[in-house]
């Protein structure tokens, strides 16, 4: 997008005269005073400022109110740049007569995330020849009847991050309302078990909206196969006296799961430290969620550093589970699937609040999954 503004110079010099310091501490930054302070305050250079934060703010699709003019900077060297909270401008400013006129242009790169180190490299675009058997197939083992939403926001999110093709395992009355619902999945009988499915995926995504009595539970934990445990999956995993063999499991519970697991009530930094000998003596990885996810499988750990409180809403660790469950399939080693899931889901986050704000939902972090991957791929 770009964005356009003219200045009248004289318009402005009024308002400084009349308002002075508090007008130049309401619109300019600190940077941008020390500048204005070297050009000795000239109206005509507060103008082109002016007019090249009011295009900046139409390049948004904006306008000023929502952004706030102080927030919209300008700096210099090499020639002039905008910056808006990780957006980069490409910006344009002339003076003639009585005008300052400025023309903003967003950058491609939107806010900025950056991949970690770790996990640069890690991914590989798809061959020529590829086909949807070979890039990703996973079963997902998720949802019932009032929880049609978990299944959904998994499904789309493995889809969305690259799965060539996932088949959902439901009771067959209920399969209208889930083919509705995400018609891109193909659907499997639940009560005829996981069995005849695991000879032919790659990875199992098990628990979002799972009942705790649903008798696949135990197949798909016990199942020799890459798998993600979330929700259901996991507080049956705290029923339990003795686990199941539980390597090469991906685990993703939110803190209150954590502590389920652990039959304790410890604060986050504790469950850090339980979480890493967990995933120590079980060979599985530990991911628990909440601002700043902590990654581990008993010997490495990350934390991740996308995200944000706008993901505070019922049903973004469904969406999470899908995105894990997918790079299972493209990694081999399932800490950096882990890792590089939690990113690429902040990432996602971080993108749609920029247009959602606490408004944001589920769906709207999975349809910015592309963009994130546009940019790290
Ligand atoms: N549309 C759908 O189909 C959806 C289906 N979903 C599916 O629903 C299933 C059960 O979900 P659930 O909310 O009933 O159980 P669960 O998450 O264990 O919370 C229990 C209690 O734990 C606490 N708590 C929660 N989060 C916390 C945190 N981060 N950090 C700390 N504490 C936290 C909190 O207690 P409070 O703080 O309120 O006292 C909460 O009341 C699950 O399978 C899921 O996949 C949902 O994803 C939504 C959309
Ligand atoms: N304040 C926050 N900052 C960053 N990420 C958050 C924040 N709140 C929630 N999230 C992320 O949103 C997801 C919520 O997952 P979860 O609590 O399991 O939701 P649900 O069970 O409703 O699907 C997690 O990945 C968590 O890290």
């Amino acid at each position: 997008m770009i964005g356009i503004d003219l200045c009248q110079i004289q318009r402005l010099e009024r308002i400084y005269k009349k308002h002075g310091d508090r007008f130049i501490n309401w619109v300019f930054s600190p940077r941008e005073q020390a500048y204005l302070r070297k050009r000795k305050m000239a109206p005509r250079t507060m103008a082109g400022l002016f007019a090249a934060k009011e295009a900046m703010a139409k390049a948004l699709g904006r306008g000023i109110g929502p952004v706030a003019l102080r927030d919209l900077e300008v700096g210099h060297g090499p020639g002039p740049w905008g910056a808006w909270k990780g957006y980069r401008f490409d910006l344009s400013i002339s003076h003639e007569g009585d005008y300052a006129l400025a023309v903003a242009r967003i950058q491609e790169s939107g806010p900025s995330f950056s991949l970690p180190e770790f996990l640069q490299g890690q991914l590989k675009k798809r061959e020529l020849n590829a086909h949807k058997g070979s890039v990703g197939k996973l079963a997902l083992l998720a949802g019932r009847r009032g929880m049609v939403g978990a299944f959904v926001y998994a499904a789309k999110a493995l889809y969305r991050s690259g799965a060539g093709m996932v088949f959902g395992l439901v009771d067959s009355e209920d399969q209208p309302v889930f083919t509705l619902a995400a018609p891109e999945v193909v659907l499997r009988d639940r009560k005829s078990g996981l069995a005849p499915l695991l000879d032919q995926v790659d990875a199992l995504v098990l628990g979002p909206g799972l009942g705790l009595e649903d008798p696949a539970l135990a197949e798909g934990l016990s199942a020799p196969i890459k798998k993600v445990v979330d929700a259901g999956g996991l507080t049956y995993l705290s029923g339990l006296d003795q686990l199941p063999d539980l390597r090469g499991a991906v685990l993703t519970p939110h803190e209150a799961e954590a502590q389920r697991l652990f039959h304790c009530q410890a604060p986050r930094q504790d469950l850090m430290t339980l979480a890493k000998d967990f995933a120590r003596d079980k060979n599985c990885v530990f991911v628990l969620k909440g601002p700043g996810t902590y990654v581990t499988d008993g010997h490495r750990d990350y934390v991740n550093s996308t995200g944000n409180p706008s993901m505070a809403v019922a049903g973004m660790g469904d969406c999470l589970s899908g995105i894990i469950g997918y790079y299972l399939t493209a990694l081999e080693d399932p800490f950096l699937a882990a890792s590089m899931g939690v990113f690429v889901h902040g990432a996602a986050g971080d993108l749609a609040n920029e247009k959602y704000g606490q408004s944001l939902m589920p769906l709207d972090v999975i349809e910015e999954i592309p963009q994130v991957l546009k940019k790290i791929l």
